[in-house]
């Protein structure tokens, strides 16, 4: 694969895997918010080299309207009942579900990951709506390892984006009403990139 990535130096001193959990909480309208903490993992660019080589990376074809085209970026989807492809996702699995059971309701339960291997790999506007976060109240937490990229956010319907740099162990979570009153997105970008792998947590039946 044709994927080049420029890891941080700093990061072969870092302690692996997930750090405290403390994120800070910003209030988007209609009952959606968003909490960030950047650098929750260390280790991050290991974890990203181990997840390159060992994720059994799929390329997808769509319909789109009366075509058949490429899926933008590369995917690898682990349900409930599969393993997660390194230790490190399995305790950010565990970190999330104890700071976050309380006010979810319920576990995190299947891991997407992303594979986005330039600037020309992207994920248009949407929600992730497939399923119960169409009607309800949900989170889905991403981590991002690797080259930054833009996550964008906007009001359904319009209005202002706002627009976080996602990489190097960064966290955010979507929560309340996101899914359905907002869309998100990573634009395709023309300005070099290396490649960037997002791990989206989700609870049972949220797609
Ligand atoms: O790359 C990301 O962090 C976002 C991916 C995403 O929105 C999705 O797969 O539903
Ligand atoms: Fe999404």
């Amino acid at each position: 694969m044709d994927v080049l990535f420029q890891g941080s130096l700093l990061d072969v001193d870092e302690k692996p895997g997930p750090g405290p959990l403390a994120p800070v909480r910003t209030r988007l309208s209609r009952g959606a918010w968003i909490d960030v903490l950047p650098g929750w993992l260390g280790g991050a660019d290991a974890l990203f080299d181990r997840l390159l080589r060992e994720v059994p990376w799929q390329a997808e074809r769509r319909v789109m309207y009366d075509r058949v085209v490429d899926v933008p970026r590369l995917q690898k989807f682990y349900g409930e009942d599969e393993p997660l492809p390194d230790p490190v996702l399995t305790e950010a699995k565990a970190a999330l579900d104890a700071h976050y059971a309380g006010e979810l309701g319920e576990p995190f339960r299947t891991a997407g990951l992303c594979l986005y291997r330039d600037g020309r790999d992207s994920v248009a506007w949407h929600g992730d709506t497939i399923g119960r976060a169409a009607a309800e109240d949900t989170m889905v937490a991403i981590v991002s390892v690797g080259s930054p990229r833009s996550l964008l956010l906007r009001p359904r319907g319009g209005g202002p984006s706002v627009r976080r740099e996602l990489g190097h162990g960064d966290l955010i979570v979507m929560g309340g009403s996101c899914q359905r009153t907002w869309e998100h997105a990573v634009p395709k970008t023309a300005r070099p990139c290396g490649p960037r792998i997002s791990v989206q947590f989700r609870p049972r039946g949220v797609r």
